[in-house]
């Protein structure tokens, strides 16, 4: 057990998705793995373990944001031995091409800062994918059907942004989405030599303000949970 998983040793797979909300790890590990046990609830940050296709895989929220994130992605790695990581989350479009519903696969991270931004001081560390993982994922889902893009996102540390200029930098640069953990993601798997990779579903679109409702957000991703655990047993 750690101070935010309260899970025994061997509780946790080595594969691990990583939605932000605790109710979307609910709805995915019951909709998507069999034999499926919570194995988390400390401050209600739930953690379900099962298997997929035979293989275990952990489905545990991140909560919202990188510092979030990095307390159960730490854990997870250090105390838990998880080896791959698969964030599983929503994003808001920022090109003309994304639509609401696509899946967008995060090449790369680019962000303002991040909790790794004490460790990199002057280096702009460029946060990128497994390509491995990149590729199965691009795969299943070209064989899914699912409509996809390829490329880099921004991790934020707002939602309620008050700088249009950087979202208009972003969009400028072909930046595809805009979410709020996997740069860090991507930085500690760096680090720890494990695997990562962001699958997103386009929730909201900044250019065209729709924006889908909460009870969605939870509970009808489902082409991207089966894209992430696809890509993690390619
Ligand atoms: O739906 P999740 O996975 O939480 O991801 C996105 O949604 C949250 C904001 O509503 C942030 O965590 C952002 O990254
Ligand atoms: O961070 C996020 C997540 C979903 N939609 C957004 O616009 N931003």
């Amino acid at each position: 057990m750690t101070i935010h998983i309260g899970a025994n040793p061997g509780d946790i797979a080595e594969t691990v998705l990583l939605p932000g909300d605790p109710y979307r790890a609910k709805w995915a590990a019951e909709s998507f793995l069999s034999d499926v046990r919570c194995i988390n609830q400390v401050r209600g940050m739930l953690g379900f373990t099962g298997t997929w296709k035979g293989n275990p895989v952990t489905i545990h929220g991140s909560g919202m944001g990188m510092p979030s994130l990095s307390i159960y992605v730490n854990e997870l790695i250090k105390d838990f031995g998880a080896k791959t990581l698969i964030r599983i989350g929503s994003c808001g479009g920022m090109q003309n091409k994304v639509q609401v519903r696509d899946v967008i696969l995060a090449m790369t991270a680019t962000s303002l800062s991040t909790p790794s931004r004490g460790i990199f001081k002057e280096i702009n560390f460029a946060p990128c994918a497994d390509y491995r993982l990149l590729r199965a994922a691009a795969d299943a889902a070209a064989a899914k059907g699912t409509p996809t893009h390829v490329g880099g996102i921004y991790s934020s540390d707002v939602f309620y942004d008050e700088r249009p200029d950087l979202n208009e930098q972003m969009v400028r640069h072909g930046i595809l989405g805009v979410e709020m953990e996997a740069a860090e993601l991507y930085n500690l798997a760096a680090r720890h030599d494990c695997r990562a990779l962001a699958v997103l579903t386009v929730s909201d679109h900044l250019l065209t303000g729709e924006a889908l409702p909460s009870d969605q957000r939870e509970k009808s991703f489902g082409d991207m949970v089966e894209i992430a655990l696809e890509a993690a047993f390619a």
